[in-house]
């Protein structure tokens, strides 16, 4: 007589899940024919380590595709019903067979099981949901990207293609008016450009929010302190270096994030962008300096932005003294950006050498 292990079923709409109660089973076969199911294996069950099989005729015809997974204790198999329904017994024969019993861990009645059927729709429904608004969010920030990153494209562009054709019809008289043709654009630009910190701040762009503070704040620094505010440094051809080593940047920097928008890139672009800021850092950081040098004297004389003191300890801190510190920073600053800048250009090239093998 062939020995049958003890076998607990549940049914869902579409499944029946059967557990048939052996530990360490091996050999295990399965054989599904419209109705029937046979199963044998070899394994430990209620007579201990034998050969065990059984054969159960469903109340309805079930499909071929049968999946079952053996651990330690239990062989679990899920059969899958030809027809969506509920049964109202498990087997074709009115009577249940001995070795079978329902599987209470997994029994649902018919409600039951339509609510969880809801259930499951209602979450993938709601995942569906937040997958739209995610996505909406996306793209929303790449829609604000893209045009923040267009304005400044234009912008800069504007200033860098001014500058050239002033330079090449005025020749060196277009050094000394720098500050008055461009400067509008210019602070536009650069109070725009705060929106860089905020990005890097709240995540909106995967970078580091002490690069993004050291380049807009050295920046504006110079450009509303050093040059905006101080009539005297408006004609100093100075303006004209800082100015064009600025825009010579962002020319290919902003058009290199427009593409990153939407996942694409010009080869020649992205190597631009993350090249030429080697020479034009330090010059850009060298014409500053230059600036802020040129800018002393006019702060001692015109007393701007001193601080007064009390009569006992002298007259003012002249804003001078600030500067001196100032220009310790910008070298802090420029090693702390460059080393910033070579490690992005170190991992934009070696992710894409490692895409391109
Ligand atoms: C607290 C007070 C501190 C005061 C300190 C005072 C010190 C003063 C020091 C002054 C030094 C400033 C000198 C400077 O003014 C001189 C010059 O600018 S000279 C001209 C040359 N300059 C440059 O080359 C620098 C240009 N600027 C920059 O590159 C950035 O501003 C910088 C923050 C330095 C670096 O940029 P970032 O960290 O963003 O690197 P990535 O470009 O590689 O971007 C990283 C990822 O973010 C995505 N990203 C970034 N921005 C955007 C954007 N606007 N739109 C879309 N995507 C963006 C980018 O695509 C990268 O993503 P992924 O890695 O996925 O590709």
């Amino acid at each position: 007589m062939p020995l049958t292990p003890l076998v607990y079923w549940a049914q869902r709409h579409g499944e029946i899940y059967l557990r048939v109660e052996l530990t360490d089973a091996q050999n295990i076969s399965i054989c599904v024919k419209e109705k029937l199911l046979q199963f044998r294996a070899q394994g430990h069950g209620a007579k201990g380590q034998n050969e065990y099989e059984f054969s159960l005729e469903f109340l309805s015809p079930i499909k071929p595709e049968v999946s079952h997974k053996s651990t330690q204790r239990q062989v679990n198999i899920t059969v899958h019903k030809e027809q969506r329904g509920w049964w109202e017994r498990l087997t074709a024969q009115e009577r249940k067979p001995v070795f079978l019993a329902p599987d209470f861990d997994r029994w649902l009645d018919e409600s039951d099981a339509e609510m969880e059927i809801r259930e499951k729709e209602e979450k993938r429904n709601r995942l569906k949901a937040s997958r739209h608004e995610e996505e909406g969010f996306v793209s929303l920030k790449t829609v604000y990207l893209f045009v923040y990153n267009l304005v400044q494209f234009l912008g800069f562009s504007w200033i860098f293609v001014n500058m050239t054709v002033r330079l090449f019809i005025f020749g060196q008289d277009s050094l000394y008016d720098t500050f008055h043709t461009i400067s509008d654009v210019m602070f536009f630009c650069q109070i725009l450009a705060a929106a860089e910190v905020i990005n890097a701040a709240f995540g909106v762009v995967r970078t580091g929010v002490i690069p993004t503070v050291i380049q807009v704040v050295g920046r504006n620094f110079v450009l509303f302190i050093i040059i905006g505010s101080l009539e005297e440094m408006h004609n100093q051809p100075v303006v004209f270096f800082v100015f064009y080593l600025w825009s010579s940047i962002e020319i290919f920097r902003y058009p290199f994030y427009m593409l990153g928008c939407f996942n694409t890139e010009w080869k020649t672009l992205t190597w631009l962008r993350y090249t030429i800021w080697i020479p034009l850092y330090p010059l850009g950081v060298l014409a500053e300096a230059v600036a802020v040098v040129q800018s002393i004297p006019i702060f001692d004389e015109t007393k701007l932005l001193s601080i007064p003191l009390p009569k006992a300890l002298g007259t003012s801190i002249s804003f001078s003294s600030f500067l001196y510190i100032y220009l310790v920073l910008m070298f802090l600053g420029l090693l702390i950006n460059f080393r910033h800048l070579y490690k992005q250009r170190k991992k934009r090239f070696r992710t894409k050498k490692r895409k391109a093998n």
